[in-house]
């Protein structure tokens, strides 16, 4: 029988990299054929970590390679991007069929709606794939898609509150904020998403979820667009390295006893902030685990601070970890997030319980489904309920209901059960 061979285009993002090599080995798994592409700074990047097996890497050219400082969570230019990655990638898909490795299939991920157009233009299938959850995705399809094929753009009202199926009330702050409205940075890249889905007679999206955890969300997406759910995409054994100093101290801690920290691969914590969830952390008495990544100028004052207020036993600061391995570690009693998809699913297979910080994107509808939907955590609410620090106070009382509520437990216990059926379902 002939084996499919797909290509997975990603931007080089972590967030973006992380589901896509996720989705990548599931694809071998099942038995395809399956080449991963990412820039080329991108992939000189990924050589830090040991490869998957029987993927096979590759790069396109987004005009960046002579800038040397171009590492993940930069942001590029989509049109330059777009201008000569699509020239670069079509001379990679014609140059591996010549050598006998034809591609099949595309998958792209988000921001990169062009590659859509190349697989179109060479006759081949695409898929679009969307790192975020399908509540999230049904927020886009009630903004752009209109159901007679056209694509509209239905104005949130800001002040109102937004109904959707499968959704609790969203205020317009609780919306994803990067993409959807015409003022946000993402929007004209994420409209060329949606025209060029509306132009493929059979437009399909995968979204890292599972059916078992957003059901009414995906039931009613497919009412409007094909989608399938391929998720949760949990890494195999390879990803990271350097990490026996922060495991065996997990090692030497009770069960359920750490508070892992961390922000993802993007947002940046401001001074107070870093301050007041310290604070909270010492106070509440539980040792912790938090990830810093190296901010320049202003993480060297929150440095000094720290050094000069973590006793050795409070706490480990460490730059990045294996993420996936420290919360699957029996260590672990809850997790303190910037509620990043890829941070909810991964603290989901892990049973743990989750503080939300939310900073942008997604967040702040992630939280919300945490706390009001699925149960298995708390949300932190800045000082005076708006946007500004979540203090140390609020941190200690979010911690305590973490840790020690019997309900949300339940729910941990419960949604991990699901999670790990829909892996050993292969996803559905
Ligand atoms: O020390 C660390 C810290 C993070 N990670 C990994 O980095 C990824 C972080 O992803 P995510 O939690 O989704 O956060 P961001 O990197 O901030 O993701 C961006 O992209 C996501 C998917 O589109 C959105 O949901 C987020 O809001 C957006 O900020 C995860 O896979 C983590 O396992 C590590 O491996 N080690």
């Amino acid at each position: 029988m002939d084996q499919h061979h797909f290509l997975l285009v990603s931007l080089p993002f972590q967030s973006h990299i992380n589901p896509t090599l996720r989705l990548a080995t599931k694809l071998t798994r099942a038995g395809a054929r399956v080449s991963f592409a990412t820039t080329v700074n991108g992939l000189n990047n990924l050589k830090t970590r040991p490869p998957l097996p029987a993927v096979s890497y590759d790069s396109f050219s987004d005009g960046n390679e002579a800038q040397a400082n171009a590492t993940f969570g930069q942001p590029p230019s989509f049109q330059q991007i777009e201008l000569i990655g699509s020239i670069s990638l079509k001379n990679l898909l014609l140059s591996k069929a010549k050598q006998g490795q034809k591609v099949d299939f595309l998958i792209y991920g988000m921001c990169l709606p062009w590659v859509a157009k190349v697989a179109r233009e060479l006759h081949l299938p695409s898929a679009f794939f969307f790192f975020q959850s399908a509540a999230s995705f049904s927020v886009v399809v009630y903004q752009f898609f209109k159901g007679d094929g056209g694509m509209v753009n239905s104005d949130i009202d800001p002040n109102g509150l937004l109904q959707i199926p499968g959704l609790p009330l969203l205020r317009y702050d609780e919306i994803p904020d990067q993409f959807l409205r015409p003022t946000d940075a993402l929007f004209p890249v994420f409209r060329e998403h949606i025209e060029t889905l509306e132009k493929d007679p059979n437009p399909c999206i995968l979204i890292n979820t599972f059916d078992g955890l957003e059901e009414e969300s995906i039931r009613s997406i497919r009412d409007r667009i094909n989608i399938f759910s391929v998720g949760p995409l949990v890494p195999g054994e390879t990803e990271d390295s350097d990490r026996e100093t922060y495991l065996r101290w997990l090692d030497s801690k009770p069960a359920k006893s750490v508070i892992y920290v961390s922000f993802g691969s993007i947002a940046k914590l401001g001074k107070k902030q870093q301050e007041e969830i310290l604070e909270g952390l010492i106070e509440s008495g539980h040792p912790f685990l938090w990830v810093i990544r190296n901010h320049g100028e202003d993480d060297e004052a929150a440095k000094s601070y720290r050094a000069s207020t973590v006793a050795e036993d409070d706490g480990l600061i460490v730059r990045w970890c294996s993420q996936v391995e420290v919360l699957n570690h029996f260590a672990i009693g809850c997790f303190v997030s910037h509620c990043g998809w890829n941070s909810i699913s991964e603290s989901m297979v892990g049973g743990v319980a989750m503080v939300g910080c939310p900073q942008f994107a997604d967040q702040k509808m992630n939280i919300k489904m945490v706390e009001e939907v699925w149960g298995n955590g708390v949300k932190a609410v800045a000082d005076g309920g708006g946007e500004g620090v979540v203090g140390r106070e609020e941190i200690k009382r979010c911690l305590k209901v973490a840790m020690e509520s019997e309900e949300i437990k339940r729910n941990c216990e419960r949604l991990k059960a699901m999670a790990m059926e829909a892996v050993a379902d292969g996803g559905n």
